[in-house]
């Protein structure tokens, strides 16, 4: 049985305080030894603090991205043991926005994940097709390699630990959520990947997420499918009070 995360990722928004008074509205409404995994995912100035307000509370902390190596000559990146050293549990990596917008390569992607595992965190490696990938129906090809290429190398154990999160780039923040069904195939395509290459114990140890215009209003149907752990959501994740109610409706 698979344990459900719930992820919030407010991406480039909210300011010192603005995070500190979510922290603080969120971490004791959600009971001791909560059913469902809550993370959020706050830009890097703000980590120290939240990990800090968090602390002995179900709410975790994830970084949005990391470097991969641990100190040195790399202006302007965050350190991922510095990052855990702050006592952040996940990092998100390999996000559309970040392939598209900076420029990170599936090769990046997996130094990563194994610069976060090294540090004892938790990665949560994106992967998501365009949709001019979809309607070319190259869909579970384009997932495939994109998983293949960010979990190369690591261990059987490793992978069962981490999360996935699937991201159509064509539902994030649109509003154009992606169907439970279509949904779930293409996490079946990550399920199937993650077995095809480190065997069907660690596929089924494995938890994926579907992100795409998630809210409380929507996450039961993606919940109730067979391959969907947990949503990685932005705009609904931005605001206390709906981000308790997507924790309600998993629950
Ligand atoms: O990381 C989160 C995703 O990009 C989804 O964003 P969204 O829920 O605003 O569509």
């Amino acid at each position: 049985m698979r344990k459900p995360i719930i992820a919030g990722n407010w991406k480039m928004n909210k300011t010192a305080s603005e995070a500190i008074s979510f922290v603080e509205a969120v971490k004791n409404n959600i009971p001791a030894n909560s059913a469902v995994d809550s993370v959020v995912g706050s830009p890097a100035l703000f980590l120290q603090s939240l990990a800090e307000a968090a602390k002995g509370t179900e709410l975790k902390v994830s970084a949005q991205n990391c470097y991969f190596e641990n100190a040195g000559a790399f202006t302007g990146e965050n350190s991922p043991a510095a990052i855990a050293d702050l006592g952040v549990q996940y990092v998100i990596i390999g996000h559309s926005e970040r392939r598209e917008y900076f420029h990170e390569t599936d090769e990046d992607i997996n130094k990563k994940a194994k610069a976060i595992i090294a540090n004892d965190m938790t990665p949560i490696v994106c992967c998501g097709e365009t949709l001019e990938q979809r309607e070319a129906g190259e869909t579970a090809s384009w997932i495939k390699g994109q998983v293949e290429n960010a979990l190369d190398g690591l261990t059987n154990e490793q992978v069962a630990n981490l999360v996935v999160a699937y991201e159509p780039i064509w539902a994030i923040g649109t509003g154009k959520s992606s169907s439970a069904a279509d949904a779930n195939e293409t996490c079946g395509v990550v399920r199937e990947t993650i077995a095809n290459k480190f065997g069907q114990e660690v596929a089924d140890k494995v938890r994926i997420q579907y992100g795409g215009s998630v809210k409380p209003e929507n996450i039961k149907e993606y919940m109730a499918e067979e391959h969907i752990d947990g949503a990685l959501v932005g705009g609904a994740a931005l605001e206390a009070d709906s981000f308790l109610a997507l924790l309600e409706a998993v629950k």
